[in-house]
């Protein structure tokens, strides 16, 4: 059965879009970050401060591979990080897969994350100027593993409802 996988830089919409797209299409929702956090009954800033990140991505994958695996229809909203490691943008091309990335750009980035940064460790601890910069750095080092996505939509002047639709007129 199909997955519908979506993907993109931390605040580009992915959890927001997931649950959406998945109530209108009426396919079951997942969060991977919310599944890690289940799953160690830890929240990520959590499981970043007590076990370090090279621990996090470690898990990441095998909630991700245990995911693919299932024969379970679902929409996946994916972490920021987790095309970037352990070799798990090699799911974006499988069988019955809609990988999606929802591209947008350093501007919308930072508009959407200065608001809301505290559960992020990444970006927490920056100032405005660090953070422009690190996001910019960063999506800039991480685009090769968003562009092994299927489908690429801009996000950047959408609505929910905008980015939602052309998700749904791409799987049609
Ligand atoms: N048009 C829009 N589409 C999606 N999100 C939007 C839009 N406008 C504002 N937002 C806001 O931007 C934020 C996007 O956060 P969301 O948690 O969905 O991103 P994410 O990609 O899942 O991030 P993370 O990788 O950190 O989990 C939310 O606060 C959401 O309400
Ligand atoms: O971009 C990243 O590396 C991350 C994004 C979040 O979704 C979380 O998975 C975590 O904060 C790491
Ligand atoms: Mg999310």
């Amino acid at each position: 059965m199909k997955k519908i996988i979506l993907l993109g830089y931390m605040g580009c919409g992915k959890s927001t879009i997931a649950k959406k797209l998945s109530k209108s299409i009426q396919v079951p929702f997942v969060d991977l970050d919310e599944m890690i956090e289940k799953k160690l009954n830890l929240s990520v800033n959590a499981i970043f401060e007590k076990h370090g990140e090279i621990y996090f991505r470690k898990i990441e994958h095998e909630v991700f591979a245990d995911l693919m695996q299932s024969t379970e229809e679902m929409v996946i909203g994916l972490g920021g990080g987790t095309p970037c490691y352990a070799n798990n943008h090699e799911f974006f091309k499988g069988e019955n897969v809609f990988s999606i990335y929802l591209k947008a750009s350093i501007e919308t980035l930072f508009q959407r994350l200065h608001q809301n940064k505290s559960k992020r460790p990444l970006i927490a601890s920056k100032n405005e100027e660090e953070m422009r910069e690190f996001i910019a750095k960063h999506l800039f080092d991480r685009s090769f593993y968003y562009n092994q996505a299927q489908y690429k939509i801009v996000v950047d002047e959408k609505s929910i409802e905008q980015t939602v639709s052309e998700v749904i007129a791409l799987l049609a």
